[in-house]
């Protein structure tokens, strides 16, 4: 295991009824003035909207309201949210959403104190100088976002899209309720499970040796995801597999499974690439480029692939060799996705070949992608090609 430090600062409240209970504790220990942030009508439509308001009210809070962030959102509505803050002399920003409503939240946090362009910070040119609070309440189980710092945005301008995160980021608290995810329609509850699933992936091919527990704990989650996606694809107000499927979205992405696992990540990289072009759904589009990238890497270390179809998928391994069992692996995986009905290919979101040389040089103009096996510019275009 390589030596790491780990600090969350998340209050993270889980299960029903908690926003009644300590909505209005939380957000007065921080300030009475908040920016409530919100994407489209669906808070509106099934009543969280009405609700937060309620108890922001009740408690002496004054609310200015910025709706309408955008899925993959965008540069231009964080200068807006950056812009209200200052103005409106604000404590605290709420961010009401999934994950592209909280990210948004994080890039105004870090753009309100910080004196210059935030996206120099996307771009590696600064760093985070401060942020303001952000507290959230998640209504789509897929990014992890309520408890981690990072937070992605896209330049619709550039057609890039970049992450970034600081020790600032972290949301103060966080309130994750399955009920508020019952409203999410079948394909965005695909494309998130595709996302926590892939966020285990890339903790899990991961150079970085694991422990044994956090490797069981990886495996764990992503046993989880398959065993329950079905039911909740299905099932939309199934109170069980909701509430499973929402705690492991947030076991993903935090620092709990993947302590001293660091660095970038490959289909993320790529991913980011295609979404700032085409706006497709980021958990399709890494649905669409995992099983590509697994083939290409695959013959790097066979026993991790191997470990995944007997520990995730259940294969009994006996009499099979690593790389037989690799190859079972990835076709499990493949036929996951088939199963819930996830995206199968880059050329369905009308994605034709002459983007990719563009979207291949964009994924790598950090350096070379991904801890498993490096990948460079030539590599992604390979894989990129396998995805159309
Ligand atoms: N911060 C991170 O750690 C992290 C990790 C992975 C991905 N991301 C980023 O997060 C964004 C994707 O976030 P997401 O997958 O949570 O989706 P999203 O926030 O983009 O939401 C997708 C759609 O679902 C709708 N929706 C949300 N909750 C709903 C509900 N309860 N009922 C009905 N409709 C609802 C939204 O209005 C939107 O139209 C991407 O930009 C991605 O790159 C961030
Ligand atoms: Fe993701």
């Amino acid at each position: 295991m390589e030596p790491f430090r780990f600090h969350n600062p998340t209050t993270l409240y889980y299960g029903k009824g908690q926003i009644e209970k300590h909505l209005a504790d939380e957000v007065l220990k921080i300030g009475r003035r908040v920016l409530l942030l919100y994407g489209g009508g669906s808070i509106k439509r099934f009543g969280l909207y009405d609700k937060v308001m309620n108890i922001l009210k009740d408690a002496g809070v004054t609310v200015f309201e910025l709706g309408g962030v955008e899925p993959n959102p965008r540069l231009t509505t964080v200068y807006k949210g950056i812009e209200m803050c200052r103005q409106n002399d604000i404590d605290l920003i709420l961010a009401v959403g999934g994950g592209s409503v909280l990210d948004c939240g994080k890039a105004i946090a870090m753009g309100v104190k910080f004196d210059g362009d935030v996206w120099d910070i996307y771009q590696r040119k600064a760093q985070a100088t401060g942020a303001l609070p952000l507290g959230t309440i998640l209504t789509l189980a897929a990014t992890g976002s309520e408890m981690n710092a990072g937070g992605v945005i896209t330049n619709w301008e550039t057609k890039e899209k970049l992450g970034a995160g600081s020790p600032y980021t972290y949301p103060a608290f966080s309130f994750c309720d399955p009920e508020n995810t019952f409203t999410v329609p079948r394909d965005q509850t695909v494309y998130g499970i595709c996302d926590m699933l892939a966020h285990c992936f890339e903790h899990y091919f991961h150079s970085t040796p694991h422990a044994p527990l956090q490797r069981h704990l990886i495996e764990g989650v992503m046993r989880t995801i398959v065993e329950y996606a079905k039911r909740v694809v299905d099932n939309p107000t199934d109170y069980d597999a909701r509430e499973t499927i929402m705690y492991c979205s947030t076991m993903a992405l935090n620092g709990m499974i993947s302590m001293g696992i660091v660095g970038d990540w490959a289909c993320h990289a790529m991913e980011h690439e295609v979404s700032a072009v085409y706006d497709i759904p980021h958990g399709g589009g890494l649905a669409i480029l995992f099983p590509h990238w697994m083939d290409y890497v695959k013959g790097t270390n066979p026993a991790r692939f191997a470990s995944l179809a007997k520990n995730v998928f259940l294969v009994d391994g006996t009499g099979k060799s690593d790389e037989e069992l690799a190859d079972i692996a990835i076709e499990k995986v493949r036929e996951f996705y088939r199963e819930i009905g996830a995206p199968q290919r880059l050329a369905d979101y009308g994605i034709g070949d002459d983007q990719l040389e563009r979207m291949a040089a964009q994924a790598v103009r950090f350096g070379e992608i991904g801890h498993f096996r490096k990948l460079g510019k030539e590599d992604v275009l390979n894989i990129l090609r396998a995805s159309l």
